[in-house]
């Protein structure tokens, strides 16, 4: 079976959010393969006493960047990203940057626990034969200047 890649990002005030859904779920995650931004993979790998996760940098440090190009080369299969919707981020640019990517790239994408719930238990995460279709942007890159 495929393993799917998953990028866990959570805003400071969302971090408890995210830590705890994933906790609840560890049988589901545990065949997964994790990737997340600095301090939410810290977290995440304390509580889950997992040593395997894909630490990148923080995301104000270039974490959601690493996380964007990662969606770009076709190397993340589902974006859960628990955006905190009552503070502004200093790294706003970046976040949007990242939400962006994943929309270009049609990857499925949940900012919040309700669309994580359905998005983990769709027959869809553990069905070799599906994946979402990738966009081909031939249009564009044959595009005559
Ligand atoms: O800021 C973030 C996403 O925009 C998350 O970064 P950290 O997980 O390093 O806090």
């Amino acid at each position: 079976m495929a393993v799917k890649s998953v990028a866990l990002v959570a805003h400071d005030n969302k971090k408890e959010e995210l830590v705890q859904w994933v906790t609840d779920n560890n049988t589901r995650f545990s065949p997964l393969k994790l990737y997340a931004t600095g301090t939410t993979g810290r977290l995440l790998g304390e509580r889950l006493k997992r040593d395997d996760i894909n630490v990148l940098l923080s995301g104000p440090l270039g974490g959601d960047q690493q996380i964007g190009a990662m969606i770009a080369e076709g190397k993340i299969d589902l974006l859960v990203f628990f955006w905190d919707p009552l503070e502004p981020q200093p790294h706003d640019p970046d976040i949007k940057a990242l939400l962006r990517i994943a929309a270009l790239w049609n990857i499925p994408v949940a900012s919040n626990r309700a669309t994580a719930e359905f998005i983990l238990t769709s027959a869809y995460m553990t069905d070799d034969k599906h994946s979402p279709q990738r966009p081909d942007f031939s249009y564009y890159t044959q595009r005559k200047i």
